[in-house]
């Protein structure tokens, strides 16, 4: 494990984009990090390590966060990750890179916001009570990808409280007479995905079953929401190495 310095030096990947620009405000704002290195497309990773950034932050893109994640962990800098499009096997190389690199943390989180934390947590604890549940994700419509990790993570957790209570495959007669008219399945939960502008990133999970519903919401209105979730995050990959998915840990600590 690293020593955790009084002041954490910190780099941004994708600082120009919607979240990293938040980001980098915020890492400024923090007296106990200093904010180093703000890289974005067509700029050189190199500069963060000469920067001497400890800790970096990835907001960027799916296409590209692999790449930078294997560099990181291979100069043995630790990484705080938002950025969506994370598989099981995409996780699984992390993990393999990690291995040759005991030293380096990763900590890569669906959603920083401790309100669709709780979301998530409570989705988990409902879905055993529930014949049916269904995701429907809501975000603004420059987001370049669907579905959101956010409700990718959703699912999993559902569908993983449901197999771990016994719950039967939910009921569905419906024949889709159009392709994509019952949302995409994950892990059998269906998600919707909804682009809108005027929208930033929100989620509702639908439970029903015999004469009642719940919903279980969550909105960020402003992206000011996921910062104390990346912060809390940077301030404890150093003390972690390995992978860590969510901050659920963290808040538990
Ligand atoms: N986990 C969470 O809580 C949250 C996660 N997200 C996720 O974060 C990611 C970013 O979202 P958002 O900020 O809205 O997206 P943006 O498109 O606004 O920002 C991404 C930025 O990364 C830049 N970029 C592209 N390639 C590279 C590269 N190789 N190195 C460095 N920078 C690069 C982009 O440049 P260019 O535009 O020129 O391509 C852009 O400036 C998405 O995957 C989103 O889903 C978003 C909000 C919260
Ligand atoms: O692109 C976004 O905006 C967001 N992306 C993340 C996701 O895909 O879940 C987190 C949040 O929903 C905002």
């Amino acid at each position: 494990m690293t020593d955790v310095p009084e002041t954490i030096r910190v780099g941004v990947l994708g600082a120009r984009g919607r979240m990293g620009l938040e980001v980098c405000k915020a890492v400024d704002a923090a007296e106990d990090l200093a904010l180093v290195s703000m890289i974005d497309q067509g700029e050189e990773l190199f500069q963060a390590s000469d920067a001497g950034a400890q800790v970096l932050v990835d907001f960027t893109n799916p296409d590209v966060v692999m790449d930078n994640l294997r560099w990181a962990v291979d100069q043995g800098i630790s990484v705080v990750v938002g950025t969506s499009g994370f598989t099981e096997d995409r996780l699984e190389q992390v993990r393999g890179w990690l291995a040759a690199k005991p030293g380096a943390g990763v900590l890569i989180a669906p959603n920083f916001g401790i309100g669709a934390i709780l979301m998530m947590q409570f989705a988990a604890r409902a879905a055993r009570y529930f014949d049916s549940v269904e995701i429907i994700e809501q975000h603004h419509p420059r987001k370049l990808d669907a579905p959101s990790g956010t409700s990718m993570h959703t699912a999993k957790v559902i569908a993983a409280a449901r197999a771990a209570a016994g719950c039967p495959p939910m009921p569905d007669a419906t024949k889709e007479e159009m392709a994509g008219a019952r949302g995409t399945e994950i892990d059998g939960v269906r998600v919707h995905s909804i682009r809108a502008a005027g929208l930033v990133a929100h989620q509702e999970v639908l439970f029903g079953t015999s004469g009642e519903t719940l919903t279980i919401r969550h909105d960020s209105l402003d992206r000011s929401s996921f910062m104390p979730g990346v912060l809390l995050a940077v301030r404890h990959v150093l003390r972690r190495p390995g992978l860590t998915i969510g901050l659920d840990p963290l808040l538990e600590d």
